[in-house]
């Protein structure tokens, strides 16, 4: 591989790892969340003021996680204790807190997609001067008078065609579960953010996580719905649920894990009163759309293992990977936390093997089924 391949192999990888961090965060922090307020739901829906009803320490949820190799206890245990903690750190450092992603491009599917009521739902752009040198391939017009919001205004987009010529080259792919596309180009695939939900978007640029947290943004209705609908149904085969092989069955709970997820940090960080602005937890919505469905519940856990194995089975290389954002206190910090998190004895004594891969892509069907599985990963992208 010649230098310049070296490189940007190395930038894929890093916007990968950043991405299976990101998820874990995300997961990790809705199992924080839903094993709060899993038993009995208080009927105070939505009262911030009076005190939730939850009897702590009781778990509807008992045994193995299915199709995993840990227990209910323990991954409530392990988050609380090891991952929560040090995970709450890792998003503050400057390696995981900005996130490239591509902004302002029509949707393919459904012209005219009104996306988010609640103006708090646009997405902050970092400027230009904020984020690290080592993450600019590519010159930026953004000034740092620009430090607003700049609330959906495709006009307000920066310069294209620097970001092209820049990108051209890292358009190739060398992971078959993934695209690496970073060019401008508006694809008709489904890029998932949870945090940020752009779901058909161009143009790379950066936004800070701290500062477009994961909550409740109106996004609502039907327009809502329809991604679901079609993420359900591109997906998930529509055969008896006793007909799907192991392999469906884990796509589909890995895609019902992250819509939990979602679910949950919308209701953990609700608009409960729009005229006063006042902001807080909606028992209401987490029983509704999660809570009272054990499989929903059952989906996150099997979502936040899978994702532990994904981090842990590659913990050699991320300890040994860059997090150069050329501030050295605190790529050094970074790079300090993750070899935290990546052995932890408590994880690797509790739960040293979180989900088994080696079991899927076996007989006849096996290569065949995961390339069909592949091809369905690719077209939903989890940011
Ligand atoms: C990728 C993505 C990210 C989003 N991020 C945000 C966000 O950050 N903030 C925000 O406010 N809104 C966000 N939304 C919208 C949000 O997820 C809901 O779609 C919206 O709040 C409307 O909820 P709903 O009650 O109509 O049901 P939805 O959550 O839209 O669910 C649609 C249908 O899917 C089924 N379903 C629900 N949960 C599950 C599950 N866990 N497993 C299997 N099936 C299930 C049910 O049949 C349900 O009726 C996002 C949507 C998408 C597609």
């Amino acid at each position: 591989m010649g230098e310049s391949e070296e490189k940007k192999s190395t930038k894929r990888d890093k916007m990968r790892w950043r991405w299976v961090i990101g998820a874990s965060i995300t997961i990790v922090l809705a199992i924080a969340l839903a094993s709060r307020t899993k038993p009995e739901i208080s009927p105070n829906f939505g009262d911030t003021n009076k005190s939730c009803q939850c009897s702590q320490g009781k778990h509807r949820h008992k045994g193995t996680v299915e199709d995993c190799c840990c227990d209910y206890e323990t991954v409530d245990h392990l988050n609380g204790e090891v991952l929560h903690p040090i995970l709450q750190e890792l998003v503050k450092t400057p390696f995981f807190r900005y996130y490239k992603v591509k902004l302002w491009c029509d949707c393919p599917f459904w012209p005219e997609d009104h996306m988010c009521r609640l103006r708090d739902c646009s997405v902050c752009e970092c400027p230009e001067s904020e984020f690290p040198d080592s993450f600019k391939p590519f010159q930026r017009t953004l000034s740092s008078g620009d430090l607003k919001c700049r609330e959906g205004k495709p006009q307000a987009a920066v310069d294209r065609t620097l970001d092209s010529k820049a990108f051209r080259g890292w358009t190739e792919t060398d992971n078959p579960w993934t695209y690496d596309d970073e060019t401008d180009n508006c694809e008709p695939e489904f890029v998932i953010n949870s945090f940020l939900f752009t779901v058909f978007a161009a143009e790379m640029t950066y936004v800070n996580l701290q500062l477009n947290p994961e909550r409740y943004t109106g996004y609502n209705g039907t327009s809502a719905r329809r991604i679901w609908d079609a993420v359900y149904s591109e997906n998930c085969p529509k055969y008896p649920a006793e007909e799907l092989c192991q392999e469906e069955k884990i796509l589909y709970k890995l895609i019902s894990g992250l819509h939990s997820s979602i679910s949950v940090h919308i209701a953990s960080d609700y608009l409960i009163d729009e005229a006063t602005n006042l902001w807080g937890h909606n028992l209401e919505i987490m029983y509704y759309r999660v809570l009272q469905y054990p499989n929903r519940v059952e989906n996150l856990y099997f979502t936040f293992l899978f994702v532990l194995r994904a981090v842990t089975k590659a913990a050699e290389y991320l300890e040994q990977a860059e997090y150069d954002t050329g501030n050295p206190t605190e790529d050094l910090k970074t790079q300090s936390l993750m070899k935290q998190l990546l052995y932890d004895p408590k994880l690797q004594a509790a739960c040293p093997l979180p989900f088994d891969e080696a079991k899927l892509w076996k007989g006849r069907r096996g290569p065949e089924l995961k390339q069909k599985i592949q091809a369905q990963f690719k077209n939903i992208r989890f940011l």
